[in-house]
């Protein structure tokens, strides 16, 4: 099915289409730290932490989306590097396919729409409070770095 049609799909149908939802996030690396927020209550995973980021939205690709999604929320530009783990992950009510890229910037990131954000280790696996999607994604990330 194209990639409009299952958008389409998913506005009609959002809770039986079985389509994947692309989602992209970022890993912000700061002094062997990457930065997390917590999603605002009203929205899915409300109050979870997740990395920054969003739906691709009709006609974009990636990095397009990835670089929208952060100056909405964070009010950084990026550059973006590689794509370090993706996942494909069933929530009781959608199915996600998220894909973490590397990404640098020159400043800060501000809460625009998180409600709080932190600096957490890159060797954590402290996952409280965590969107279910994102320990998935982490896991799969740390089996990469260790297989290298
Ligand atoms: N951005 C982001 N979304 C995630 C992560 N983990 C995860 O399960 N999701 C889920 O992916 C879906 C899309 O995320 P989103 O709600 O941030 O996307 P968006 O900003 O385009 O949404 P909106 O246009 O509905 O406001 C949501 O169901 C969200 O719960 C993550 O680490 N980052």
């Amino acid at each position: 099915m194209p990639f409009q049609s299952v958008r389409f799909a998913e506005r009609i149908f959002p809770f039986t289409t079985t389509m994947a939802i692309e989602v992209v996030c970022a890993f912000i690396f700061k002094d062997d730290h990457i930065w997390m927020g917590r999603r605002p209550d009203h929205k899915h995973m409300g109050g979870k932490w997740e990395f920054p980021g969003g739906k691709i939205d009709d006609g974009e690709d990636a990095e397009t989306a990835l670089k929208r999604e952060l100056i909405e929320e964070l009010g950084i530009e990026i550059s973006i590097r590689e794509v370090v783990a993706e996942v494909t992950h069933e929530y009781p009510n959608k199915i996600i396919h998220l894909r973490a890229f590397r990404v640098s910037s020159k400043e800060d990131p501000k809460l625009i729409e998180h409600t709080e954000g932190q600096w957490i280790p890159i060797n954590t696996s402290d996952y409280l409070d965590w969107a279910s999607a994102d320990i998935d994604l982490w896991q799969t990330f740390h089996r990469a770095r260790r297989a290298q």
